[in-house]
């Protein structure tokens, strides 16, 4: 009985040692499976990143910072970080590889003839990088400026007759009146003679303002009182640059828990609202009217972006969807504002820095718009100021208002010189290094608008000056921009002396856009209205 009882218990301690050996064996395997997944997806990374840097080793590098970060933190968003670039250009004329860390190489390109094959290359081989721009992508969905592939073509072609200049001449009417507003506001600031204005803060309004009623027909008078739409514009703006220069706001799941993350998303609700609300009550508008009755309502006013994107077909003849054009009039309010904002202010800053400049300007507007009745810079008059045209150029040389573009090359890129750019790297247009480079513009840092004369620019390489990128992926809005900048800066010669606030130093910030610390202010002083 007693030799029983043992051999039952002997059974069960065998049986519960039995059980826990295999339980463990159980678990131990997969996680054995892991380890040895993860050893070689680490053996796997550390080949492809030793190859794919023998391969980078054909293009020159500056010193690293130190081992770790190497080049990081190097070229900071600021006035030193900008003439560090100049001295890394004025070094190496064409491209340079820079590490952000130890596993991340960017290679900046400097020179037209390095840029061309990146830029020209078809959208498939050089798609946008997400990098630099996923931070916009709960703003601005699958706009134009984000989404890649069929869907970018496909919106690319639908979109570009938006920009034809039958639509475009519509829109002078607008620019000439924001402008308008912008200047009465400066009028009355100036009564007691010339104040110091903020370049940035009062064109930005205005930009807002001209945009807003070309995407929408909407006039929400915000240069003169507080619109909670443009507000949000301006707060979405400055938040995601704020971002891109907080690594741990990079972070999701941390940024959105953070009073920035909650601001960003509600700043997101209301413009995504308002973009909403505008987009439903045309297509209803359009469904109960149908599409001729609707055009015939329309004859007399002015077409806005809202209205051609309704319209807008595929080859198949398909429309675009209420959230693609609601993406797509997101994206306009954000790409045509800052950047039109910075290209005018920077020039009105350069034009301040050369008064012999600024009154040859003055004098081709005052000689275009003599005996006049209005005001008013027609679609005509826009080829008609050569000179005006060629100092905006030069500024937006000297300060071009995106100073940057990023692409990952999905294929090997062959440079002129046989170098080879490995596929999945990431390059970066530097639109900044270029237009300061001394291979390519001597003198860079001189503001000379002669560079930009006929002859001269026949000379240049077309990619020598590219602010509005170049390639199948160029700004669509170029020749808005272009028409907008020549009428506020036309008027505002033409009403306004502008001189330079020695009190408070310039320095320039790139952050989506260039702008300065602190803002650009600058000395504004009534002009007497000429007969
Ligand atoms: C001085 C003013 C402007 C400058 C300097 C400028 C510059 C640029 C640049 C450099 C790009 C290329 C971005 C990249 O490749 O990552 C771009 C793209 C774009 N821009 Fe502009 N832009 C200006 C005004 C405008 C305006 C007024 C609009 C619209 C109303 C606009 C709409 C766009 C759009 C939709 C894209 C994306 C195009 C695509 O990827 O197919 N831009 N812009």
């Amino acid at each position: 009985m007693l030799h029983l009882t043992d051999w039952i218990l002997e059974t069960l301690v065998l049986d519960k040692t039995l059980f826990r050996t295999t339980a463990v064996s159980v678990l131990l395997f997969p996680l054995l499976v892991v380890l040895f997944r993860l050893l070689l997806k680490a053996f796997a990374f550390c080949r492809c990143h030793y190859i794919n840097s023998q391969r980078l080793r054909c293009f020159p590098e500056p010193p690293h910072a130190n081992w770790l970060l190497r080049h990081a933190g190097m070229v900071l968003p600021n006035e030193e970080g900008l003439t560090e670039v100049c001295k890394l250009v004025a070094t190496f004329h064409q491209a340079f590889l820079m590490w952000l860390g130890p596993f991340l190489p960017v290679l900046s390109v400097v020179h037209p003839d390095y840029i061309k094959p990146i830029a020209t290359a078809s959208a498939d081989i050089a798609p946008k990088d997400e990098l630099f721009y996923g931070f916009l992508k709960p703003w601005l969905g699958d706009g134009l400026l984000l989404s890649n592939g069929k869907k970018w073509g496909r919106h690319r072609r639908m979109l570009t007759p938006a920009f034809h200049f039958d639509i475009l001449k519509s829109y002078m009417k607008i620019f000439n009146q924001s402008t308008n507003t912008m200047h009465g506001k400066w009028r009355k600031l100036t009564t007691a003679g010339a104040v110091s204005i903020d370049m940035f803060e009062h064109i930005s309004l205005m930009t807002l303002d001209s945009l807003q009623k070309c995407v929408f027909s909407y006039d929400s008078n915000c240069q003169e009182r507080p619109s909670d739409y443009i507000a949000a514009i301006l707060k979405l703006s400055s938040l995601v640059s704020q971002r891109n220069h907080q690594p741990l706001n990079h972070f999701d799941w941390l940024y959105y828990l953070k009073a920035d993350g909650r601001r960003f998303r509600h700043a997101c609700d209301i413009v995504h609202r308002f973009t909403a609300d505008v987009v439903q009550k045309r297509r209803v508008a359009l469904s109960q009217l149908g599409q001729d009755a609707w055009l015939l309502s329309k004859k007399g006013k002015t077409m806005d972006f809202i209205d051609i994107l309704l319209q807008a077909k595929d080859e198949k003849g398909d429309h675009l969807s209420d959230g693609d054009i609601a993406a797509e009039a997101d994206t306009f309010m954000f790409e045509g504002h800052d950047t039109t904002a910075s290209g005018l202010s920077w020039v009105l800053y350069n034009l301040a820095r050369h008064p012999d400049y600024q009154d040859q300007c003055r004098k081709e507007i005052q000689d275009l718009l003599q005996g006049r009745e209005m005001e008013d810079i027609e679609w005509e008059d826009l080829p008609q100021m050569p000179f005006t045209t060629m100092c905006m150029k030069e500024s937006m040389r000297l300060h071009p208002p995106v100073t940057a573009v990023s692409r990952r090359c999905t294929q090997d890129v062959k440079l002129p010189d046989g170098k080879i750019i490995p596929k999945g790297n990431i390059c970066l247009i530097s639109i900044f290094g270029t237009h300061h480079n001394p291979d390519v513009w001597p003198e860079p840092e001189v503001y000379n608008p002669y560079r930009f004369d006929t002859e001269a620019s026949q000379q240049q390489s077309p990619l020598a000056f590219m602010p509005f990128s170049a390639g199948p992926r160029n700004c669509i809005g170029q020749n808005f921009a272009m028409a907008e900048m020549k009428v506020v800066l036309a008027l505002t010669l033409l009403r306004f002396r502008v001189k330079l606030d020695e009190s408070r130093a310039v320095r320039r910030k790139p952050e989506l856009i260039l702008r300065a610390e602190n803002g650009l202010w600058l000395w504004v002083e009534p002009l007497p209205a000429v007969s």
